[in-house]
């Protein structure tokens, strides 16, 4: 590994584009969108760069129109699962030796890609697959992707200038090795961006990749995987293991050069694969690092001091945008008794003027959910909020699967801060409020803290400051990212680094030097030079 030169790589945010009427960008993006929905994909498993057809096949179809599919891809069986990993351990030697500048070169290219000629390509897949708007998909797939590209890149040359001090005579140097073995990624439908992340950070690092794309975003991550290579990524580093997940984890977490789990999506897939790691360990060459963004219930807390429109803005924002399928979706909001009757008119208004249906037309704010099981699940738990009595339904309620995966943004009121839908992760547009007095707003902070074992995102607003500094303290372990009159999501990389600890993950923070500290394992060197 030649990691002589450091120099320096100069982060910005990429910009997000507006999509105006007549729009070069607007006009791009509604080209791709009809090409995509004319054309059918067959999206091969990829190892070592060889496309492979099992004919077992999966399909990807439009959440919000489910009789259209686009595409078809085929599942990896055992005997895939084997050669992916022998692949990659093959294609490590030669790109662990590569120089660091080279490697992040390719990440660098794709960014470059991505953010002009591939941007169209990437909003439109990921608006028909997983249904976003797009304004949603501009944020995800084009900006938020680009971003976890450069901003990684800009990291890594100040990770390797860290350099230990080397006294009179003695020369000591520290190497930001890979791991030995290979990385697994397993990525979420949610987010492009994260399912273009969690392969590249530990690859950019000169790690090798399994890596097992969500099966309902199959399409989006192919497109992912061809931009790599269009950015000159070699074959096997990264390879595409799209199948039935217990398969594909069976064989991975068995394998004696497992090094490391990449992995968001749901905390109980991750106890899972914890479990099994436990269960292997005594098999691994070396003890496996395990990073994981899991599941979130993630809170607003609404002092009496809030200014009630930004309160409001930020509870219908954080809730509903992208239909709730945010990992720092609102989901659970405590409102001060005093401001209650002017913030619940206000929210009612906001959730009665969104509109849900196809993601095409342009004044969309909720598209469908992702698939016919998220569906109905979340039924289900409006379901049961109608049979109880200690909730009601404010607004919302309504599903309908005739067309697409519809749910209406359905906001309940409950006497009950304990209530089922206050503690349980939906994934889905439906939040629950609980009005407390004004005078206990430290018990209710209490209460929010303690009401769940989540801690992943959560937001307070108020004007009194004594108020605000009550809620960061009272809530330091109750959040990794905490908003101080802001919606809890729209984590930017770079700006907020993303990731919540107790049941909501290890908190590696996505997008940083912490979570690529966990692709290397450093080795130090001491060299006497007088004797
Ligand atoms: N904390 C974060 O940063 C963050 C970000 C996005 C999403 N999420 C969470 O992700 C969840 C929604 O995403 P999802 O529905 O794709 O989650 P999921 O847990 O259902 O699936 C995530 C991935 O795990 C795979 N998987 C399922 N069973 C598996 C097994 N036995 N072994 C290995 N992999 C398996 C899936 O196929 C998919 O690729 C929510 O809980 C959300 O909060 C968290
Ligand atoms: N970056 C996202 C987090 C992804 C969760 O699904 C946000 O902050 O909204």
């Amino acid at each position: 590994m030649n990691n002589s030169v450091i120099n320096k790589i100069n982060f910005v945010n990429e910009p997000v584009l507006k999509y105006e009427k007549g729009s070069p960008e607007r006009i791009e993006l509604e080209k791709e969108l009809k090409a995509m929905k004319t054309s059918f994909a067959d999206i091969p498993v990829i190892i070592g760069g060889k496309e492979i057809r099992t004919g077992n096949k999966g399909s990807c179809i439009l959440p919000h129109n489910k009789n259209m599919v686009i595409g078809e891809f085929h599942k990896a069986s055992k005997k895939e699962v084997e050669m992916a990993v022998e692949e990659a351990l093959k294609a490590k030697k030669e790109w662990e030796k590569m120089n660091w500048q080279s490697r992040v070169a390719i990440f660098l290219r794709a960014a470059e890609l991505l953010s002009g000629p591939w941007r169209a390509k990437f909003n439109a897949a990921t608006m028909l697959i997983q249904s976003k708007t797009y304004k949603q998909a501009e944020i995800d797939s084009a900006c938020e992707l680009a971003d976890f590209f450069r901003y990684n890149a800009s990291c890594l040359p100040q990770i390797y200038a860290e350099q230990p001090i080397s006294p009179d005579k003695i020369w000591n140097k520290i190497e930001y090795r890979p791991l030995e073995g290979f990385i697994y990624a397993v990525t979420p439908f949610n987010f492009t961006a994260i399912a273009g992340n969690l392969p590249c950070a530990p690859a950019m690092t000169g790690n090798v990749v399994v890596w097992k794309p969500a099966s309902v975003a199959v399409y989006t991550a192919y497109i992912i995987y061809q931009l790599l290579k269009e950015a000159g990524l070699p074959d096997g580093v990264i390879n595409f293991v799209p199948g039935n997940a217990d398969e594909i984890s069976d064989v991975v977490l068995k394998n004696e050069h497992l090094s490391g789990i990449h992995f968001t999506g749901s905390t109980k897939v991750f106890h899972n694969m914890w479990t099994a790691v436990g269960n292997n360990i005594s098999n691994y060459r070396s003890f496996p690092r395990i990073v994981g963004e899991t599941g979130g219930k993630d809170f607003i807390v609404v002092h009496n001091s809030a200014n009630i429109h930004s309160a409001s803005r930020g509870i219908i924002e954080g809730a509903f945008e992208y239909q709730g399928q945010k990992c720092s979706a609102a989901s659970r909001v405590y409102v001060a008794r005093s401001i209650w009757p002017s913030i619940k008119e206000i929210i009612i208004k906001k959730a009665a003027d969104i509109k849900v249906g196809d993601v095409e037309e342009i004044d969309t704010f909720m598209g469908a959910v992702i698939d016919q099981k998220s569906f109905n699940n979340i039924k289900n738990y409006i379901d049961y909020v109608k049979n109880s009595d200690e909730a009601e339904i404010l607004f919302g309620g309504s599903c309908d699967d005739s067309k697409g995966y519809f749910v209406d943004p359905t906001i309940i009121l409950t006497k009950n801060p304990h209530f089922k839908t206050m503690k349980e992760e939906i994934f889905g547009p439906v939040l629950t409020i609980y009005v407390y007095d004004d005078e206990k707003f430290e018990e209710t902070l209490d209460l929010v803290d303690s009401t769940t074992n989540y801690g992943l995102t959560g937001a307070i607003f108020a004007k009194d400051r004594y108020a605000i500094n009550a809620a960061e303290e009272k809530l330091v372990n109750a959040a990794g990212n905490f908003y101080v009159n802001d919606r809890p999501t729209g984590a930017v990389v770079g700006q907020q680094p993303f990731g919540g600890a107790r049941q909501s993950g290890t908190n590696d923070k996505a997008g940083s030097k912490i979570n690529l500290m966990r692709w290397i394992s450093p080795r130090v060197v001491k060299e006497t030079l007088g004797n």
